[in-house]
C-alpha cells in the first residue's frame, strides 16, 4: 500500500471507531485491516488509527489530561497473546468524580478495573527513565477506577484492535486522597473491587508489571520515543491490579486499595 491509500485506510478505520462510539453500536474487529496496512510494524499502524481518532477529539476542543497504560497484567497479556503493555489517551471529558453518576446509556459494553493513578509534578523527558526519575516526577498517587468499553463487538479484541481503540478506554474516576509515594507500598498493596458487598475483582500492586512504577517507566520512555513526553500535571492510569469486571446493570463499584482508601464508580440506567 502507498502512503496515500494508507492514510485513507487509517481515516476510514478511525471513522468506524468514532461511529461505534457515537451510535453506541460496536463494530467488528479491525485487526486484519490494520495488519494489511503495514508490511512490518502493524502496531505502529494501530497507533496511527488511535492518533487519528484522538486528533479529531482534540480538534473538536477536547482537552488531553493524561494517558492510560493497558495490558499490564500477565493474565490480560496472555489473553491477547502479547508481552508488552499499550497506552491510550485520557481526555477531560472522560473524567468522572468519585461517586458521580455514569450513565450506562452512554456506554456500549463497559467493564471496570481498579488501579493506581499517578499525577505528575514534573515533565519526564529523558530518553530512558529510571525508577528514581519516576519517583521524583510523581507529585501524588490516588486510587482509581478505569471504565473500559471496547468499541469492538463482544470484546473480540487482539492487540491491534485495542491499540487502535485508545486502549479500550472510556471513563476514569480518581480517588480524592492524594498520597506521596513514600507513604504507600506499591508492590504489596492489596486491591479489592466490590459491587453490592460482593467482590468482583481482586489483586495487588505487583500485578501491574511487577510494580506500577515499572509501568510508568515503560510509558515515560514510550512517550519520549514518539515525541510527546509526559508533562507535569498529567494523570497516568498505571494499569489494572486485577481482572476486569463486566458491568451489566446499574450499581456502585467500590475499589479499596490498601493504604489508598476507596473510590467509587456509580452506574445508572
Ligand atoms: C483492554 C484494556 O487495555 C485493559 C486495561 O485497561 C488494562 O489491562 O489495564
Amino acid at each position: 500500500m502507498n502512503d496515500v491509500s494508507n492514510s485513507l485506510a487509517i481515516r476510514s478505520l478511525a471513522d468506524r471507531l468514532i461511529a461505534a462510539e457515537t451510535d453506541r453500536s460496536a463494530c467488528p474487529p479491525i485487526r486484519e485491516e490494520i495488519a494489511a496496512l503495514s508490511v512490518g510494524d502493524a502496531v505502529s499502524a494501530a497507533y496511527a488509527v488511535q492518533n487519528e481518532v484522538n486528533r479529531r477529539r482534540s480538534d473538536a476542543g477536547e482537552r488531553i489530561v493524561g494517558r492510560k497504560i493497558g495490558l499490564t497484567s500477565k493474565a490480560v497479556q496472555k489473553q491477547l497473546g502479547v508481552d508488552s503493555p499499550d497506552f491510550g489517551t485520557l481526555f477531560a471529558a472522560m473524567a468522572i468524580g468519585d461517586g458521580a453518576e455514569i450513565s450506562l446509556g452512554g456506554l456500549i459494553q463497559p467493564k471496570v478495573e481498579a488501579e493506581i493513578a499517578f499525577i505528575l509534578g514534573r515533565d519526564l523527558t529523558f530518553e530512558r527513565n529510571t525508577t528514581a526519575d519516576i519517583l521524583r516526577a510523581v507529585d501524588y498517587a490516588v486510587a482509581a477506577i478505569e471504565v473500559v468499553d471496547s468499541r469492538i463487538a463482544r470484546w473480540d479484541i487482539r492487540l491491534l484492535d485495542t491499540v487502535a481503540d485508545n486502549g479500550s478506554s472510556a471513563r476514569f474516576v480518581l480517588g480524592t486522597r492524594p498520597l506521596s509515594l513514600g507513604a504507600v507500598d506499591l508492590f504489596n498493596c492489596t486491591m479489592s473491587l466490590d459491587r453490592a458487598g460482593q467482590e468482583v475483582s481482586k489483586g495487588a500492586g505487583a500485578a501491574c508489571l511487577g510494580n506500577p512504577v515499572n509501568a510508568a517507566c515503560w510509558l515515560a520512555d514510550m512517550m519520549v520515543a514518539i515525541g510527546t513526553p509526559l508533562r507535569a500535571g498529567d494523570v497516568v492510569m498505571t494499569g489494572a491490579l486485577g481482572p476486569m469486571a463486566v458491568v451489566t446493570e446499574p450499581g456502585t463499584y467500590t475499589a479499596n486499595i490498601e493504604g489508598f482508601g476507596s473510590v467509587r464508580a456509580v452506574f445508572t440506567a
